[in-house]
């Protein structure tokens, strides 16, 4: 009791908190673990700890060993031949709720060769029974005798000592912990998932794991790290993967950082996968199974692989589902990214082969690499695709061609001008596709090569002015054309121009195609929408946006209507071209631009019959 000073006020008592065993399970089990499973992994770390702790005391050499003895759907026990537990350890450590053996005395700090930190990590046993039984022996003293301790939910338990010739006296140190399956909770009992999940967990403990039923044994590790110290070869680490993940893989790579002493192989995927795939990696902390998710350790963007990992030194978050971000971990995310990378940028010269299916199954996830990094960016522009007019340029192409890059900013300019650009053999880039533009431009940026949109006078370039005397010639016509032409916003021009039996070239203002547009959808909208297309209209320049045709000199179908002098056969003509010019270009066709086509060969075919009944 504890008295308030002189102030003559009422004694006031200290009270110490009590914990609702069950209660606290509950949230274990609903709110920090992800499912039942993790009760196996804190089975098997508290013995790797048991295990490494008789090491460190012992000081002398034995193996350790942990063995799961399965009575299906009823019973298992776990064993192992750690150091086991003396009785006021017990006190202390089972039964006090966070206190754990496994930090330093002195600070409470977590050491760093154990797995567990926390001292809850047996609970989750209840999770899938009511009672744990542990069953110890310590190896700290000759005669420490086999002490039996059972816990139960409701926060209660008991210490039996047992007599050294009790059946269930341990012949030697170590622990067993005996857990029957509590209602519902049967299947965690069976062999097929417990062999799962303490493979799962377990597979790169450094001594053996032995599952036991029915008096047979199996070893489920290997007991070494597969990609570490022994001459294991690429192929026993694709079949080490395959078994692993259960899929082929196209490849793999291991890496390996001083900092937070990780390594680890990355399998290299078969197939495609979206950039912002969630791969299901195996990063094993301390020999021991703890995440799929790679945040943070693994680049964002190594989508294309499957990782098992191993890490001594970097710190687990509570939940033991992922690594708390510091310094320790962006240096190892940070080495695993540069052997990603100069992994890809060797295998372009070492193995062209396997790179070309590597690229063509991941060019995607290859493209946003490439643009984050300079240095993957110069190793892989060469092999990525363009669409061009003089057919599929690859960047190592367009880089050597030695001309200035042009390109149309949109699939319309681009179906609009290839057809001219193709016939006169002049290179124009389609960047409507995912990501070319930005590489195009990087290329011109890293390779100093000119990267500009196509223009008007480039176009223009592409057609040659008609000579001083067919020009005057052509004068009249044009005149008459225009007028044809006045109502559709369009003018005309008479060039020359390949392909020859193109007779005309239509050219569109980008708010021209977009007036168009909104004028063909004006139509088909309800009064709500219809205001809103126009208020977007009359922001356009409207009245200014004039289109070209021009009309191709070469062409002798052209070249005769120049001669033409009646103005309805004329305008029957030039409306034919000028639709067709649309058609070819790829652009929207207003309503009456049809019925005026249709109309015009009609026209076309009565004259043609006229004049042939005469
Ligand atoms: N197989 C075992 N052999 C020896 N001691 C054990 C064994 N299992 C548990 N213990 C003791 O019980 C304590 C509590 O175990 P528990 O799993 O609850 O927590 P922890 O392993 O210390 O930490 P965490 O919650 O992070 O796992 C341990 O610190 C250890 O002293």
């Amino acid at each position: 009791m504890r008295y308030s000073g002189n102030r003559g006020l009422s004694a006031m008592e200290d009270y110490r908190f009590k914990v609702n065993l069950g209660g606290m399970i509950e949230i274990l089990s609903e709110h920090l673990y992800s499912s039942p499973d993790v009760f196996i992994r804190e089975l098997l770390q508290n013995a790797a700890d048991a295990i490494t702790r008789r090491k460190e005391i012992q000081k002398k050499e034995f193996e350790g060993s942990i063995t799961l003895e399965i009575e299906e759907k009823e019973k298992l026990i776990f064993a192992d031949n750690g150091q086991g537990l003396m009785e006021e350890e017990i006190h202390r450590f089972l039964a006090i709720i966070g206190e754990s053996s496994k930090r330093e005395l002195t600070d409470r700090s977590v050491r760093r060769d154990y797995i567990g930190q926390f001292g809850i990590g047996l609970l989750s046993c209840f999770m899938v029974t009511d009672e744990i039984c542990l069953i110890t022996k310590s190896c700290q003293s000759k005669d420490a005798p086999s002490l039996v301790w059972r816990g139960r939910p409701d926060g209660t338990y008991t210490i039996e000592t047992l007599q050294q010739q009790d059946k269930e006296a341990l012949p030697s140190p170590g622990t067993k912990i005996i857990l029957a399956a509590k209602e519902g909770m049967e299947e965690y009992f069976t062999r097929e998932i417990l062999e799962n999940l303490i493979t799962y967990y377990g597979l790169l403990l450094p001594f053996p794991v032995i599952i036991r039923q029915n008096g047979k044994e199996k070893q489920i590790n290997p007991v070494y790290l597969p990609w570490e110290g022994r001459n294991t070869n690429k192929q026993e680490l694709l079949l080490f993967g395959q078994m692993l993940f259960g899929e082929l893989f196209l490849d793999c790579l291991t890496f390996r950082s001083e900092e937070g002493n990780v390594s680890g192989v990355a399998y290299i995927l078969n197939y495609t996968v979206l950039p912002s795939a969630k791969p299901a990696h195996r990063i094993y902390l301390k020999h021991m199974m703890l995440t799929e998710k790679g945040d943070g350790l693994l680049p964002d963007w190594a989508v294309f692989t499957k990782c098992i990992v191993h890490a001594t030194d970097l710190k687990p978050t509570a939940s033991r589902e992922g690594f708390y971000e510091d310094e320790t971990l962006d240096a190892v995310r940070e080495t695993i990214e540069n052997r990603l990378i100069a992994y890809i940028d060797t295998m372009a010269d070492d193995q062209p082969e396997l790179f070309g299916k590597f690229f063509r199954v991941h060019q995607l996830t290859l493209m946003e690499l490439a643009l984050a990094n300079p240095k993957l960016f110069r190793t892989l522009i060469d092999y990525f695709e363009f669409e061009t007019t003089r057919g599929t340029l690859t960047g190592y192409d367009l880089r050597m061609c030695g001309e200035d890059l042009l390109y149309a900013p949109t699939r319309e300019k681009y179906k609009q001008l290839s057809q001219l650009f193709f016939a006169q053999d002049q290179l124009l880039i389609n960047v409507t596709y995912v990501h070319a533009l930005e590489l195009l431009e990087g290329l011109g940026y890293m390779f100093g090569i000119s990267v500009s949109e196509v223009e008007e006078e480039e176009i223009e370039d592409l057609m040659e002015e008609l000579a001083a005397e067919e020009q005057e010639k052509g004068l009249e016509f044009l005149n008459k054309a225009n007028k044809i032409l006045k109502d559709r916003d369009c003018r005309a021009e008479l060039k020359c121009f390949q392909p020859a039996n193109q007779p005309a070239f239509f050219l569109m203002d980008e708010e021209a195609v977009l007036n168009r547009q909104i004028a063909i959808s004006k139509n088909k909208a309800n009064s709500i929408f219809r205001e809103m297309l126009n208020m977007i209209s009359s922001e356009l320049k409207g009245e200014d946006a004039v289109s070209m045709l021009y009309l191709n000199y070469n062409n002798p179908i052209v070249k005769n209507l120049i001669r033409i002098t009646e103005e309805d056969v004329l305008k029957i003509f030039v409306e034919i071209i000028y639709i067709q010019a649309l058609q070819i270009g790829g652009f929207p066709l207003r309503k009456n631009d049809m019925a005026t086509l249709n109309q015009n060969i009609l026209l076309l075919m009565e004259r043609d019959l006229a004049d042939k009944e005469e």
